[in-house]
C-alpha cells in the first residue's frame, strides 16, 4: 500500500492551497493533527479535505468520491494529472483512517477529532450534529394514537371539498400525516398552501386537545431569517383569521413568527444558545417555515433545545437552494417526497382519515421517514397558464425550453456583454417608483404622517428586486450595485452614488442583537422629519429607525444574491446570469430566483447555452443524513 510521506504531504497541501482547492484553514487542520502526533500522510490529507468539504457546504468527505475526483477537489478548477493522489485504494485509505488514534469509528471515542462512517469522513462536530438531528427526528417518528372518527370529522370540516379541489387533496393528507406523530415535513413550491395547511393543522391539534380535556398547546412559529419571519407573520395572520374554528381555538393559535436565533436565545460572543437540552424551550409544537435554509448545525441546536414531547413541523420548498452553511437538511429528508413512498399501513390509515386514495403513492419498500413527509403539488399562485409556474416546473425538470418566455409574466432579455444598457433601463423602471416617493417626504413634521410615508416607501421598494448568483465582479452584487447607483444618480433619482444617501437600500450582513436586527433584514435610508438621514427597517410589523453611523457593516442592495433572497418575494424579480461558467450556476439557483417572483420574472443573460446548462446541473451536497433513515 503506497503512503504519503510528510514532505510529500506538505508539498501537496501547499500546491492545493495555491490552486484554491484547499483553504489555509484546511491545511492548518492537517498541521494541527500532525503536531498532535498523527504521522500518517493519508490521514492528514483526508482531514484537510474533510475540512475543505465543509467550506463547500458538504457535511463530510466521501472517500470514494475523493479518490475519483481528487484533481478537482484539491486543485479546484485547475485539474492537473500530475497532481492526483498517490495510487492508493479506497480500502487502503479506510484501513489507514480506522487505525488512526485521531479517528473514531464508533461512539466509544467521542473526543477524537475525526469520525469515519463507512466511506464518509467527518470532522467530529459535523458527525455529532448529524447524529443529534437523526436521533431527534427518529425519536419523534412513533405513531400517536388518534381518535380516527373525530380526526376524520375535523379534517372534513377544515378541508371542505368542492369541484375545484385538486384530487387527491394533498393539503388534507399533509394535515392528517402531521397530526399523527411528533415529526412532519410539509414541502411544496410557492403558493401550494403550506401556510394555509399548517394553520389548519394547528387548529386541528388545538381542537383535539380541547376534545380530550387537555390544556391548550403552547405553539411557537419560527423562520431562519428575519425577512422570512416577517413575510410569514403576514400570511399566518391572514390564514388564522380565515380559519373555520371557534374564536377560542383561533385565539390559541399564535401569528407572531420569530427567527430561530431569537427563539433559541443567543449567548453573547458564543455560537451556543440559552436553550438546549439542559434548559429546553417551553413549547409543545414548533413550526419552522423556509426550512430549506436551515443548515445541519442550526437543526442540531433546534432539536437539542426541543423538549422530547414537543412536535416539530417543517415547512419548505425542497427544490430551493440549500442552506448557505453546510448541510442540505430539508433536501436530504425529502429525497423521496416526489414519489410519496407510503407503506400499505399509511395508505390505509390516510384513506380512513381523509377519504383520499393514495394507492398511486404506495411503495413496496417504504422507509419510516417517508411516512412523515407530504408534498403539496398544486400551486394556487401559479395555476393554469402562469408563465412563472411553467418556467419554474421546467427548470425543476432540468429544462429551459424556448417557448416558456411569454413576455407577459416571463421575459428573457439577451444581453450583449456586461455594458448592455437593457439592464440600466430595467433597473431605472424597477426602482424609479420608490425613489420618487423617497424624494417627497411629508411636508409637516407629524410623526404619524412620516411613519406612513416611510412604510409606503419600504413597500414600494420591495416591488422590484434584481438578483445575481455572484458577489464579486461586474456580474456580482458589488459591481452591479455600483453601476445601478451611478445610473440612478445620473438620472437625478439619487443625490449621490457613494456613501449614505436618501434612497439607499441596505442589507444587514450579520445579527445585531443590540439593534434588534438580523442578518438578511433590509432597510431603506430616508430623510427624517429633522432632515437627518435615518435607516428604516420593518421588524415584527414595527418600523425601526437607526442612524447610519450605527450600521457600519451593511451593504447596498439594489442587487442581492439569490442566496440572500431566500425567504423573500418581490412583485417583479429580475435575475441576471453571468456569461462565464461557475459552480454556483445550478438548477436550484435558477429555481430559487424564479420563484421569488410574485407577478413578473425577467431573466437577463448574455449566454443562453449556459442557462440551459445551469438548469441541467443539480447541486450535490455530500451528507450521511439520508442514509440514517435508510437511503441507499
Ligand atoms: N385550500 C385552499 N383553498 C382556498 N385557497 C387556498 C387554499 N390553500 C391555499 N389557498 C390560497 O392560496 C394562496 C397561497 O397559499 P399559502 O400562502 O398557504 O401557500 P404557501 O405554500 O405557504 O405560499 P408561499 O410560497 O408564499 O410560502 C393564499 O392566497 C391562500 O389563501
Amino acid at each position: 500500500m503506497s503512503n504519503l510521506s510528510l514532505s510529500e504531504l506538505h508539498s501537496l497541501l501547499d500546491k492545493a492551497v495555491e490552486a484554491g482547492g484547499l483553504r489555509r484553514l484546511d491545511r492548518a487542520v492537517a498541521q494541527f493533527l500532525a503536531e498532535h502526533g498523527e504521522a500518517d500522510g493519508r490521514v492528514l490529507l483526508a482531514a484537510a479535505m474533510a475540512s475543505a468539504q465543509l467550506g463547500h457546504g458538504h457535511t463530510c468527505l466521501d472517500l470514494a468520491h475523493a479518490l475519483r475526483d481528487a484533481g478537482r477537489l484539491l486543485y479546484a478548477d485547475k485539474p492537473d494529472d500530475t497532481q492526483r493522489l498517490p495510487d492508493w485504494s479506497l480500502a487502503d485509505w479506510q484501513t489507514a483512517l480506522s487505525q488512526s488514534a485521531c479517528v473514531a469509528t464508533d461512539d466509544q471515542h467521542p473526543d477524537r477529532p475525526l469520525h469515519l462512517n463507512g466511506t464518509r469522513l467527518y470532522l467530529r462536530r459535523q458527525w455529532q450534529y448529524e447524529s443529534q438531528v437523526a436521533a431527534g427526528i427518529q425519536q419523534r417518528l412513533q405513531q400517536l394514537d388518534l381518535p380516527l372518527p373525530a380526526l376524520r370529522e375535523l379534517l372534513d370540516e377544515l378541508f371542505p371539498q368542492d369541484a375545484n379541489t385538486p384530487q387527491p387533496d394533498w393539503q388534507k393528507i399533509a394535515c392528517a400525516l402531521a397530526a399523527r406523530s411528533g415529526f412532519a415535513i410539509i414541502t411544496g413550491g410557492p403558493g401550494t398552501g403550506k401556510t394555509t395547511t399548517v394553520v389548519r393543522l394547528l387548529g386541528l391539534l388545538q381542537t383535539l386537545a380541547q376534545q380530550q380535556g387537555s390544556r391548550s398547546l403552547r405553539i411557537r412559529l419560527a423562520a431562519p431569517t428575519g425577512k422570512a419571519a416577517a413575510r410569514l407573520n403576514e400570511s399566518i395572520a391572514g390564514a388564522v383569521n380565515r380559519l373555520a374554528v371557534s374564536d377560542e381555538i383561533r385565539a390559541s393559535i399564535p401569528s407572531e413568527v420569530t427567527t430561530l436565533h431569537r427563539l433559541l436565545g443567543p449567548l453573547p460572543d458564543s455560537r451556543r444558545f440559552r436553550h438546549h437540552r439542559g434548559n429546553p424551550l417551553h413549547l409543545d409544537v414548533l413550526v419552522i417555515d423556509e426550512a430549506s435554509m436551515i443548515d445541519l448545525e442550526m437543526m442540531a441546536f433546534v432539536l437539542d433545545a426541543l423538549p422530547s414531547h414537543a412536535r416539530l413541523i417543517l415547512l419548505g420548498d425542497k427544490d430551493q437552494l440549500a442552506s448557505v452553511e453546510a448541510g442540505a437538511v430539508l433536501g436530504d429528508l425529502c429525497a423521496q417526497a416526489e414519489a410519496g413512498g407510503y407503506s400499505t399501513a399509511t395508505c390505509e390509515w390516510l384513506t380512513q382519515a381523509t377519504g383520499c386514495d393514495l394507492s398511486h403513492w404506495h411503495s413496496a419498500q417504504p422507509r419510516a421517514l417517508d411516512q412523515h413527509v407530504a408534498m403539496l403539488r398544486f400551486s394556487r399562485r401559479f395555476a393554469g397558464d402562469s408563465g412563472i409556474g411553467r418556467l419554474a416546473s421546467a427548470v425543476n425538470a432540468g429544462q429551459l425550453p424556448d417557448d416558456v418566455w411569454n413576455n407577459h409574466d416571463t421575459q428573457l432579455l439577451a444581453l450583449n456583454g456586461e455594458h448592455d444598457p437593457q439592464l440600466d433601463v430595467l433597473c431605472l423602471a424597477g426602482y424609479s417608483g420608490y425613489l420618487s416617493a423617497v424624494q417627497q417626504p411629508p411636508q409637516n413634521s407629524d410623526d404619524a404622517a412620516w411613519e406612513e410615508w416611510a412604510d409606503g416607501c419600504l413597500s414600494s421598494y420591495s416591488q422590484f428586486q434584481l438578483l445575481t448568483p455572484l458577489r464579486q465582479g461586474p456580474w456580482g452584487v458589488d459591481g452591479l450595485n455600483q453601476r445601478i447607483a451611478e445610473h440612478l444618480h445620473q438620472h437625478g433619482l439619487l443625490s449621490s452614488a457613494h456613501g449614505w444617501y436618501a434612497g439607499r437600500p441596505v442589507l444587514m450582513s450579520h445579527n445585531d442583537y443590540q439593534l434588534g436586527l438580523m442578518n438578511g433584514d433590509v432597510g431603506l435610508t430616508l430623510t427624517d422629519p429633522t432632515g437627518e438621514l435615518v435607516v428604516v427597517f420593518k421588524v415584527n410589523n414595527q418600523l425601526k429607525r437607526i442612524r447610519p453611523s450605527r450600521l457600519p457593516s451593511v451593504s447596498t442592495v439594489f442587487a442581492m444574491t439569490v442566496h440572500k433572497s431566500q425567504g423573500s418575494e418581490f412583485r417583479h424579480t429580475a435575475l441576471i446570469m453571468p456569461p462565464e461558467p461557475s459552480p454556483l450556476l445550478t438548477r436550484e439557483l435558477l429555481y430559487t430566483g424564479i420563484t421569488r417572483a410574485q407577478q413578473r420574472f425577467t431573466l437577463l443573460s448574455a449566454n443562453r447555452a449556459l442557462l440551459k446548462q445551469a438548469a441541467a446541473t443539480r447541486t450535490e451536497r455530500v451528507s450521511g443524513l439520508g442514509e440514517r433513515f435508510g437511503d441507499g
